[in-house]
Order: structure tokens, then sequence, then C-alpha cells
């Protein structure tokens, strides 16, 4: 059997770092099964969906890099549904509704005045022929709902209340059917909700395992009684625990909190957040991984959390760092080119820079520093004006060898008599304006002679 699994969003918005973690595990887990993943859009709120989010979501997968082996629009699949809603139809397990908003709502406060559970009682299944005429002539449309398999009255077969199932996340999940009501599949203007299209496109697509947060536990429990009344074995479920903001607060695509797209303009790299989306959550310890298979190799449904977890973006940015680190310079080479940092200069550039940037564009900074001079110039006491003047005469003639900022900083430390911390800073000072950067070792033969001297105060 080939792994199928899919992602499934509202297109509503830009998708969010908890979305990217249903994504990620998806791409994952199809990646170490040699499985196919399916983009499928869940767009049948004709309403809310807008082509522009199915794009930016495609978009953002990309650039995390997801790369879908099919996409799907569910606002194109409504004739599968209305076929499968004929078949319940016709077995009996979907029923119209007459209620109306606010009738449901005094049902429910009288259901708990009398102590029972406020589920929907299944009064429409006792309408007269004549009530529902009378209905009809009122205008009123019906809504459908699906009969779950939950007759608890039935002492003979008790089980069937429950939905159990062996969950690749969370291990053995049950679900009581019988504390559900009968959930609405089609609306009065005939319109889908979440739970059927998705059935039907589990089955149609052969998904083989359905993996997303664990805020559809419950949608699962009915999920499954759905597959069974249409005569198909329900995939593999796994649920995995919701990311939170840092301080707690759920997400939302509509919020625009911690999207993707904000992520990427901060100028952070993919990996960094696949990496924390994935890892993050879980007994893993969260290490930035240098690209998808790494990830993969590191990733384990049954190792993540049952708990909300909280996702810190200041943890990206040490990821990040962890990233740029070890970046090898052909990796970098067209993003710096596009940055405008080119020529036979860039690549050691690169390599002495690399360790003391948060985020790629920060190598622009020290480019300038190096080509322009520290801005603005920086300002020394008359004793280190002066430690300086006789440090710049002592400044080895060209060519350089690769030892040359150890042959000065020898020279000086001999003719001045200063070491450590008050030798190395007013050099590092006049060289670059800033307290700290990179090696001067590595910066020196960037400069050259003539270079190093355009900086003497
Ligand atoms: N905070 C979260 N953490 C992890 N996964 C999430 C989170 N929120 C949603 N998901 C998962 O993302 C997938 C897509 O869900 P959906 O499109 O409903 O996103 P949503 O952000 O919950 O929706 P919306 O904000 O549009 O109501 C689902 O599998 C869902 O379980």
């Amino acid at each position: 059997m080939t792994v199928t699994v899919r992602f499934a969003p509202s297109p509503t918005g830009r998708i969010h770092i908890g979305n990217a973690r249903t994504a990620l595990f998806n791409w994952l887990f199809a990646m170490n099964n040699k499985g196919r993943f399916i983009q499928r859009f869940d767009d049948t709120d004709i309403a809310r969906s807008k082509q522009e989010f199915s794009d930016a979501i495609l978009y953002d997968l990309h650039w995390l890099g997801i790369f879908p082996d099919a996409t799907e629009y569910q606002s194109r699949r409504f004739e599968a549904y209305d076929e499968v809603v004929e078949r319940l139809q016709a077995a009996g397990v979907l029923y119209p509704c007459y209620e109306t908003p606010e009738e449901l709502d005094l049902r429910r406060k009288v259901r708990r005045t009398r102590g029972l559970p406020p589920v929907y009682g299944r009064e429409a299944l006792t309408l007269s022929q004549q009530q529902v005429a009378e209905y009809r002539s009122d205008g009123r449309r019906p809504h459908w709902r699906f009969l779950l398999p939950n007759f608890s009255s039935d002492p003979l077969q008790p089980e069937r209340t429950e939905v159990h199932w062996n969950d690749l996340v969370r291990g053995e999940e049950t679900v009581d059917l019988a504390s559900l009501s009968d959930p609405v599949l089609r609306r009065e203007d005939g319109t889908y909700l979440y739970t059927l299209p998705s059935v039907v496109d589990d089955i149609e697509m052969g998904v083989s395992h359905v993996i997303r947060g664990d805020d559809h536990v419950t949608n699962t429990g009915v999920q499954i009684a759905l597959f069974k009344a249409l005569g198909a074995e329900p995939p593999v479920f796994g649920h995995h625990n919701l990311l939170t903001t840092a301080s707690g607060e759920g997400l939302s695509k509509r919020s625009g909190a911690l999207s993707i797209a904000s992520l990427r303009e901060d100028g952070i790299e993919p990996m960094a957040v696949a990496s924390l989306a994935v890892l993050v959550g879980t007994s893993e310890n969260v290490a930035a991984m240098h690209d998808m298979p790494a990830l993969a190799e590191r990733f384990d449904p049954a190792a993540t959390s049952k708990s909300a977890a909280k996702f810190d973006p200041d943890e990206l940015f040490v990821l990040n760092r962890a990233l740029m680190h070890h970046m090898p310079f052909a990796e970098a080479q067209d993003r710096l080119i596009v940055l405008g940092i080119s020529g036979d200069k860039a690549e050691p550039f690169w390599l002495a820079v690399r360790g003391n940037i948060d985020r790629l564009s920060d190598a622009v900074a020290w480019w300038r520093i190096l080509a322009d001079g520290p801005q603005p110039a920086p300002e020394f006491s008359d004793e280190d004006r002066d430690f300086l003047q006789q440090a710049f005469d002592l400044l080895p003639e060209e060519p350089w060898t690769g030892t040359v900022w150890k042959d000065w900083t020898a020279r000086i430390r001999e003719a001045s008599g200063r070491k450590g911390k008050a030798l190395f800073m007013p050099l590092r000072l006049a060289l670059t304006g800033l307290a700290s950067g990179p090696e001067l070792a590595d910066l020196l033969p960037l400069l050259g002679r003539e270079g190093t001297l355009a900086r003497r105060p």
C-alpha cells in the first residue's frame, strides 16, 4: 500500500507556524515512507475562502521545502459530495432537521436543567408528515444530520457507542459517540461542513494516514463512523499537539500571528522554521537541521508530547545563527550576489562573517563596513589615539602572508607594551567601528594594506 497523506487547511488567511507543523509532519511522514503528499484546500466555505490565500499557502509551503505531489480544491468537487449525500439518505443515516438555531438553543437549556447531556435529542426523527409539510410551507429548508451509530440503549451492543483507534501520536484513543450530537453534514443552503467532504476525499484520494492537530480528535470519532457508514476502511489517524504563542495564546490564520510569511520577512531561514516547528513539543532535542532529509531522520510522530507546546520566536534566532554559522559559501553565494556581495572577496568575506550574523542579510552591514569604513568614525582618547598611530606605523608591507595579523600584533605588543584587550579593542574599533565582530585576522586580508591604513584615526 502506498502511503498517502494530505494537508488540508482552509484558505482563509496565511498559514501560521502551527499549520506548518501539521504540513511538515505529513511531509516528513511521506518522506520516511516513500509516500505521496496531497495539498488539499478545504475551500467549501465559498464566502471566506480565497484563491489568493490558496496561492499564498502553496508559496509558503514551497518556501519551507514542501512540494506536493498533487493539489486539490474541495470547491471543485461538490458533485462527488452530492452523490454521497444521496447514498447516505437512501441508507437512512442522513436525516432532515428543521430546527432554527434559537429552537436548538432552547432545547439544550431544557436538557441541561433536566440533568441530560446537551446533545441533540433526534427530535427530527419523530416529526409527522404533517409537521414536515407545515415547516416546508413556512419556507423552512432542512439541514441534514448524520445518524451516529450510538445506540447506547442496546444492551447487546454497548461497544457500538465507542469508537477506538490506535493513534500514530497518542496511542490508544477512544471517543464515545453517545456524548455527541448527530453532526450536521449539510446546511440549509446546501453547503457542506468540514466532516463529509473530508471523508469523501480521503476515500477517493486513497489517503492512508490522516495526520493533523489534536483539535480534531473528536471529529475523528465521527469521521470513523462515517467511513464505516460508507463501507470504507478508515485511514490510520495521528493527532499531534497544538502550538501556542510564547505567552500561551492559540493561533489562527485570521489573526496573522506567527505567520510563515512574517517569519520569512524577518529573515529567518526555512530550515530554522521547519526544525523548530517539528521538534518543539517533542522529546527530541531542538536543533537546527541543515536540510529536510536530516529533519526527516529526527522525526518520530510517537515522540510528540500530548500537551500544547509554546512556540518562542526568540528560539528561531538561535537556530538561525547556528545555520548561518555552518552555511557553506556555495549555498550562500547566489543570495549574497542579490545583496550586492560578489567578486573575489565574496568567499573569504562570507567565511569571515558567517559566525557573527543572526541572518543572512546582516552580512550587508559587514560588507559596507569593509568597503566604506566604520560609520560613524569611532572616537578615541588621546592615549588610544597615540597608541593607534604607533600601531599603524608598524603595519607590515605587502605582499602579506597568512600570518599578517599575528605578525602585526606581535610588533605592536613589543613596541607599545600593551597586550590583551588594551591592545585589541582600539584596533577593532579603528578597523570596524564595533566592539565585537568577526576575527580581525580574517578581516585584515580583506581590507589589504591600503584599506587598513585608510582606517588610521
Ligand atoms: N496551533 C496549531 N498548532 C498545530 N496545528 C494546528 C494549529 N492550528 C491548526 N492546526 C492544524 O492545521 C491544519 C489546518 O487547519 P485549519 O485550516 O483549520 O487552520 P486553523 O489555523 O485552525 O484555522 P483558522 O484560523 O482558519 O480557523 C489542521 O490539521 C489543524 O489541526
